[in-house]
């Protein structure tokens, strides 16, 4: 019997990689043009970023979002613009009793706000102005600004100009797939933001690109062959460089939405980005058509402590996979088993590498050459690498924020009245090191009572899909706060917390969220946070401390003045009654008064010694309890002697510590 033919719509077809994302575009974080607007700017300012720390450049990065009219959009496309000739056939018609209604619901709305204003104050203010925002954006949608240019400029590496077209124009092309701490992974971020243009305005990718030391400015116009996934490229020039600029500006105009949430959400990142890296400087300049409504913000840095570039690493021998084995094995330069396993792998040793390759048998010797094995040999050395015991990896290829960046970015963004911060140690999971470093934070700016929770990954800020994170999970959920007198309801508590590592567990392609399934992760966040929780418990006992001594200070004029007064009155009237006697026999203090031994000033300073000695007893107290005497608050610090001969006074005791100075 003849084979049926396929009925229509089950044909045998084949997607490229730039089709499978256009179809699916929500995998990469574009979902509806607001969010696509935001992921468009977030991809583009983290290559910004990756770009001008890969060359160890304090990053100075330009973001523009300009509204652009349907009208000029048309413009640019070079379609004509018709005025609506049949209202009626448009989806934004509104019939005149349809239009009354909304306006009597509108001024309605109004007078609800403005009567709860003056009740309420502030609140309610902050209610119309959102009222307000929502009705300008239903305005932009009728004045057709649904369009952005987004312009992003860095002064980073620069692309080499014959890579451009490949780098910006074909999906799943990079330079970030080494085993490397970087903000971008997947090759896909800026190639799907030319998609969205390409399907909603179809304009292309401009670029202008130079790298280091070189005389000219590579200049591209380019979009993407969506079916064939290879760039088109519109035109192409080296433009004269006289400066000697580096660094790359691209522009790209998509559909958008910077209204209501998704304007907050692109200013939350900008704000949040600029917490981790506090190191860079960003302006941001929304030009809208209306110039009432543009925004101009800077983002200034504060300090000039780059952390240390993060560098290429090697495989971690339990990190690969069968299919990464056979490509190490291909691509190898190596001429023998030894060689090649303690050069592409990350903590195997020549004399480990000698001791694998015996345990191998399957025919293999040391001097095999690797491109020599057979299938069978490539999955007993997959397999072995799995089975046998290897040393972590160090972990020193790994660039984390820094404590001292990270408390700078939260003090500068938020003003918190208590920080403590906490760097954890290298971890390990699946063969890629980790580190998690923390803050946590009561009190400042923009903080709303309860948990506010940032989240970092690889200094990447993620804003969305929070329940299920690895980071809100365990704030809200793995932790105690009560333990460090943190009430995480009712205080204004900022738990900062950032993972670096070369590979980061996310959860899709979008970069949004870390699962809360690996378990070396959760461990290594709960520490981090608990440290910082137990940092803030010690400060504020330092400060209530500090505040029952400034209490007592504050009365210390008062008290002596009556005690003074009492004494005067002793002085002045003979003791009456035995007891009175006795103690006027033993201490004389009424004659001390009278021979003006005793003053009110000196009864002042005696009080004031004493409270600053129970002071300083109850911190060394303190200090004692907190486990100084197990050395788990001691901190070592070295200090050069000013002579050669060096005498080392008594301890130094002050509110928060006690110095001890030792030979
Ligand atoms: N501003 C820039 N400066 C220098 N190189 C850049 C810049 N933007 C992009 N590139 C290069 O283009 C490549 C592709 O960028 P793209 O955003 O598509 O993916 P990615 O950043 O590698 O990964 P991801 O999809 O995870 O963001 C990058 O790997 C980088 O080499």
């Amino acid at each position: 019997m003849a084979p049926k033919a396929a009925k229509k719509g089950d044909e045998l077809q084949q997607k490229s990689p730039a089709e499978f994302f256009a179809d699916n575009k929500n995998i990469a974080g574009f979902d509806n043009p607001g969010k696509c607007l935001y992921t468009t700017v977030r991809e583009l300012v983290e290559n910004a970023l990756d770009s001008a720390e890969s060359i160890s450049r304090l990053p100075e990065i330009t973001i523009t979002i300009e509204e652009v009219s349907r009208a000029r959009l048309n413009a640019l496309r070079g379609v004509e613009h018709h005025d609506r000739i049949d209202e009626q056939l448009y989806q934004d018609w509104e019939s005149e009793d349809a239009k009354r209604r909304r306006l009597v619901k509108e001024a309605k709305e109004q007078m609800r706000l403005v009567k709860v204003a003056s009740k309420k104050g502030e609140a309610a203010a902050a209610a119309e102005g959102k009222a307000a925002e929502a009705r300008k954006a239903k305005e932009g949608v009728a004045r057709g600004t649904l369009f952005y240019k987004v312009t992003v400029k860095d002064n980073g590496s620069g692309m080499p100009h014959g890579d451009i077209p490949n780098m910006l124009g074909r999906v799943l092309s990079g330079t970030k797939y080494g085993v490397k701490q970087t903000r971008g992974k997947f090759g896909l971020g800026a190639k799907m933001a030319l998609i969205w243009s390409k399907m909603t305005t179809g304009l292309p990718f401009t670029i202008t690109s130079a790298l280091q030391r070189q005389d000219f400015r590579s200049a591209y116009i380019l979009d993407i062959d969506i079916h064939k996934n290879e760039p088109n490229v519109h035109k192409e020039a080296r433009l004269p460089n006289p400066g000697g600029w580096h660094g790359t500006e691209l522009s790209v105009t998509i559909e958008g939405n910077f209204a209501g949430a998704y304007k907050g959400y692109i200013l939350r990142y900008l704000r949040q980005i600029a917490v981790i890296t506090p190191y860079a400087q960003f302006s941001f300049r929304y030009v809208a058509e209306d110039p009432k409504a543009s925004l101009d913000l800077a983002f200034k840095r504060r300090t000039d402590a780059m952390p240390p570039a993060p560098m290429v690493t090697k495989h971690h021998p339990s990190s690969v996979d069968l299919e990464l084995v056979k490509r190490l094995v291909v691509a190898t330069d190596k001429k023998n088993m030894v060689a090649f396993l303690s050069k592409e792998f990350d903590c195997i040793t020549r004399d480990l590498a000698g001791r694998l390759v015996e345990e191998m048998r399957s025919g293999v010797q040391a001097d095999t050459p690797p491109c020599k094995m057979t299938t069978q040999q490539v999955v007993r050395l997959h397999q072995l690498l799995h089975e046998a015991r290897f040393s972590d990896p160090s972990g020193n290829h790994l660039s984390p924020a820094g404590e001292y960046n990270l408390r700078l970015g939260v003090m500068k963004e938020l003003r918190p009245e208590l920080i403590a911060t906490h760097s954890g140690d290298v971890r390990v999971f699946e063969g890629h090191a980790f580190v998690v470093e923390a803050a946590v934070s009561v009190g400042g700016r923009n903080m709303k009572p309860g948990l506010n929770i940032y989240r970092f990954a690889n200094r990447i800020p993620l804003l969305f899909e929070a329940g299920n994170d690895v980071i809100t999970k365990t704030a809200a959920k793995r932790i105690n706060w009560a333990a460090y007198k943190i009430n995480h309801k009712a205080d204004k508590v900022g738990v900062f917390v950032s993972i670096v590592s070369t590979k980061i567990p996310f959860k899709g392609a979008g970069k949004e969220y870390v699962g809360d399934d690996v378990d070396e992760m959760v461990a290594a966040v709960k520490a981090a946070i608990m440290s910082c929780g137990a940092k803030i418990a010690r400060q504020q006992a330092a400060r209530e401390h500090q505040l029952r001594k400034r209490n007592l200070t504050k009365y210390i004029p008062n008290t002596a003045a009556a005690i003074f007064a009492v004494l005067e009155s002793m002085a002045a009237a003979p003791a009456k009654g035995p007891k009175r006697r006795r103690l006027q026999e033993r201490h004389d203090v009424p004659a001390l008064v009278q021979s003006g031994e005793v003053t009110e000033a000196l009864l002042a300073a005696r009080l004031a010694e004493h409270v600053e000695r129970i002071d300083t007893d109850m911190a060394l107290e303190y200090q004692v309890q907190q486990g100084l005497a197990a050395g788990a608050a001691k901190k070592e610090v070295y200090l050069a002697p000013a002579t050669a001969r060096t005498k080392y006074g008594p301890d130094l005791h002050t509110a928060a510590c006690v110095v001890r100075l030792l030979q």
